[in-house]
């Protein structure tokens, strides 16, 4: 039986699945933490997905690795990081975001060009600031890669081998200087952003194309960026959307066409298979329910019980969870707001409901945003560290208003990486067909009106505080 890993190396930790290459079976599973922070050594990265892996990728007959997207790796002549990656939820290239913007004649020309406006995420951004802030650091920038690049780059053999840098459309189409619908880098803009510098940039292999081997003989697939991989571990169709709710929050849809979204809410990404994944991008989800049971005193487990003891609205309780800066909407240097206190509503209960409220009314937002661009969403999908609490799910089918579909707790990142390995493996035009694990599915209320209200509650205390 062929066996096949895909590892997810995401902003908080690296999570590998093994998994029989014809049915999708999760045989095996490992993990390691991620340390905290918005600039990380990539050897770092590597040193997890070696912890993760261990014992698990010398067997297997192929490995792909799906990665947190758009963080900057930026590497000098003999393939060594010239500084710390730069991370996508790093917010100190904001202003440089705006200039690159203001730079090529406003957002119209971004969403034209590449699909996405630039915002501090985005990877164009982050070289701009590299220019600016560190230049010689940027004058020994010979190569940039993006998280999956340089980790299936040394998972192939790394620098001082025959092994070749490469990455994918997917996570090409986060950098902010490959353009989605003609299929090519934009190294004018990589030039625009990087004061006339144009680094060497990895090939960009098809959907099933190999990166290369392992020194343990595994084929290397092409690898993606995070979102793409889950989209291709849940094997969505046109109709469905899905909601990730990991350090990020993500709401993504598969199109058969590129997207360009001019207020810069949508970036109009590529997918894993040949096709489209426009994403709205928040920086506030999983964490927002984690620091408020920190804060509370109590934990995970034990926030979902509270907020279930609280009425909808929270007694007029507010949260904007705008904790980490936001990124959509466009909020870098925001920080979280509680509003709506009085002495009457002030109870853990209201706090912990008031944390989830307001997490998922900024991805009902997320979800309206992907509605205005013609993204139909007849199926909800609720996947990411926080989906594992039950409360979640209940409280989305109230505030979004549609039925949810909250997938069996799995690594679907990480799945997702393991089938485009086991694609590869296959060499087939479509990808191998693995069932889709049981879901629970949570039926929207009867009554709509408590949902409105705590959307139009949220909507009036953004408005208060961000105008
Ligand atoms: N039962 C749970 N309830 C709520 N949040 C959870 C639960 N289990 C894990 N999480 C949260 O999920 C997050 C990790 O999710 P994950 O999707 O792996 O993130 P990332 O992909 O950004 O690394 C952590 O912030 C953690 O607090
Ligand atoms: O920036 C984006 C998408 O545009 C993020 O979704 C990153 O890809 C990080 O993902 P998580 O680690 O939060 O899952």
């Amino acid at each position: 039986m062929p066996t096949v890993a895909g590892v997810d190396s995401s902003t908080q930790s690296c999570k590998i699945v093994v998994c029989d290459a014809d049915t999708g079976e999760v045989l095996h599973r490992g993990r390691a933490a991620h340390p905290d922070g918005t600039e990380i050594a990539p050897e770092v990265w590597w040193q997890a997905l070696r912890e993760a892996g261990d014992g698990l990728l010398e067997e297997v007959d192929a490995v792909a690795v799906a990665g947190q997207q758009h963080g900057l790796v930026a590497l000098d002549s003999a393939g060594r990081p010239v500084r710390d990656a730069l991370l996508w939820h790093d917010t100190r290239s904001a202003q440089a975001a705006a200039d690159l913007v203001e730079d090529l004649g406003g957002p119209e020309k971004w969403a034209e060009a590449v699909g996405t406006v630039p915002v501090a995420a985005i990877t164009v951004a982050k070289l701009r600031w590299l220019a600016e802030h560190e230049p010689r650091a940027a004058d020994r920038t010979d190569r940039v890669l993006l998280p999956h690049d340089w980790l299936t780059w040394q998972l192939c053999g790394g620098p001082g081998t025959s092994a070749e840098p490469v990455t994918d459309r997917g996570d090409a189409s986060g950098t902010g200087y490959w353009s989605p619908a003609e299929g090519a880098y934009r190294r004018d803009l990589l030039a625009l952003a990087f004061d006339g510098r144009t680094p060497e940039l990895p090939r960009v292999l098809g959907p099933y194309e190999a990166a290369g081997r392992t020194p343990h003989g595994a084929l290397v697939a092409a690898g993606t960026g995070d979102n793409m991989g889950a989209a291709l571990g849940l094997g969505i169709r046109p109709g469905d959307v899905v909601i990730s709710l990991g350090t990020s929050g993500t709401a993504f849809a598969l199109s058969e066409h590129p997207v360009g979204d001019p207020t810069g809410a949508v970036a109009g990404f590529a997918d894993a298979t040949g096709r489209f994944l426009p994403l709205v991008c928040t920086l506030n989800a999983a964490r927002v329910l984690s620091s408020t049971a920190r804060m509370l005193g109590s934990t995970l487990d034990g926030l979902g019980p509270l907020a279930r003891a609280a009425e909808p609205g929270a007694g007029g309780l507010v949260l904007l969870p705008y904790l980490g800066g936001e990124r959509t909407p466009n909020l870098p240097d925001a920080a979280g707001s509680l509003t709506g206190l009085r002495t009457a509503n002030m109870h853990p209960q209201n706090f912990a409901r008031a944390a989830v409220e307001g997490m998922l009314c900024n991805m009902a937002d997320a979800l309206d945003r992907l509605r205005a661009q013609d993204v139909s969403a007849r199926r909800v999908f609720i996947i990411g560290g926080a989906a594992k609490a039950p409360v979640v799910g209940e409280i989305a089918a109230e505030i979004f208003g549609t039925p949810v579909t909250v997938p069996e707790p799995e690594e679907y990142v990480a799945l997702g990486a393991a089938r485009q390995a086991a694609w590869a493996l296959a060499g087939t035009p479509r990808p191998p067909h693995w069932p889709l694990a049981a879901t629970r599915e949570i039926a929207a209320p009867a009554d709509a009106s408590a949902g409105l209200r705590i959307r139009e509650g949220y909507a009036r205390a953004r408005a208060l505080v961000h105008g």
